[in-house]
């Protein structure tokens, strides 16, 4: 059953929050909609699902990418869920790059973590389902994120190259099996079995894939980013993009570092080019 918590007009449409009690996680999950203007059950729209970094909410994108505008010009509905689990019943850490606010969008194997830290199911299965059922949508979905949360959208897309046109994002994680923010989520969410690690790593992943499952994907990343050599490594995504002719763009921007502030120059690029897909 969808709560609805929140609803606010912006540029034409409408951003709207719920809550839902979810059957992947096991709690109350919340998230976020913007339906661009004329969206009804005679003008479905589709949707750009946008998964947001460590600490993040459904209201961080929302806030701050300064998306609204052009997703209401190109008709393009917007789905930001939250980054992982949360409640008094679910495990949490101290640190920020791990429990809540860092679900890290795989299914937890581990005890305790596996009860609730399913955002994998959630985000691919559980919540378009949910969307689609409840809102003046198509099923045509691109997916787009942030930091932990492009490494959830270049992972899912890899993943599940059917179901999403395109993908994109910003600042993404792209080999968490060889980065300490990574190492330490995986070691706890999935166990010591590196090979069960693999399963979620974007190069790993684009190593496998098929040409008949490539999908476009497009990559933005600042040169002045803190964590672009210790946590992002580009790099070893742009050369397995080389080695597979992967039709992934790569761009690198001088001077931009790991905020919104990056986010909000380059949402409008991204948003063109889901929707030259969608
Ligand atoms: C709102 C905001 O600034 O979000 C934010 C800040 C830092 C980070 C880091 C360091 C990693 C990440 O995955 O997401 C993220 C998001």
């Amino acid at each position: 059953m969808l709560e609805n918590i929140s609803s606010t007009k912006v540029s034409g449409g409408w951003h709207k929050q719920y809550t839902h009690q979810a059957s992947s996680t096991h709690c109350t999950m919340r998230f976020a909609i913007f339906l661009p203007p004329g969206a009804s059950e005679t003008n479905k729209v589709p949707v750009m699902y946008w998964l947001s970094g460590l600490t993040c909410t459904d209201e961080n994108f929302m806030q701050k990418a300064g998306a609204f505008k052009k997703a209401a010009e190109l008709g393009i509905a917007i789905v930001a869920p939250d980054t992982s689990p949360r409640g008094d019943t679910v495990p949490d850490d101290e640190s920020y790059d791990f429990g809540q606010g860092a679900g890290f969008y795989v299914n937890a194997t581990q005890a305790p973590y596996n009860v609730h830290y399913n955002m994998y199911d959630y985000v691919v299965t559980e919540l378009p389902a949910l969307i689609e059922a409840h809102f003046p949508v198509t099923d045509k979905k691109a997916i787009a994120g942030h930091s932990m949360g492009g490494h959830g959208a270049l992972m899912i897309a890899l993943k599940n190259p059917k179901q999403f046109v395109s993908a994109s994002a910003f600042s993404p994680i792209v080999n968490p099996i060889n980065c300490p923010w990574g190492e330490k989520a995986f070691s706890h969410y999935l166990g010591t079995d590196k090979a069960a690690w693999r399963n979620y790593d974007s190069c790993e992943l684009m190593k496998q894939a098929s040409p008949e499952d490539y999908l476009p994907l497009r990559i933005d990343q600042g040169e002045a980013d803190n964590f672009l050599v210790e946590q992002l490594k580009t790099e070893n995504l742009f050369l397995v993009v080389n080695e597979k002719d992967y039709p992934a763009e790569i761009n690198m921007h001088a001077g931009y570092d790991h905020s919104y502030y990056f986010i909000s120059s380059f949402i409008d690029e991204h948003l063109e080019f889901h929707h030259r897909h969608l």
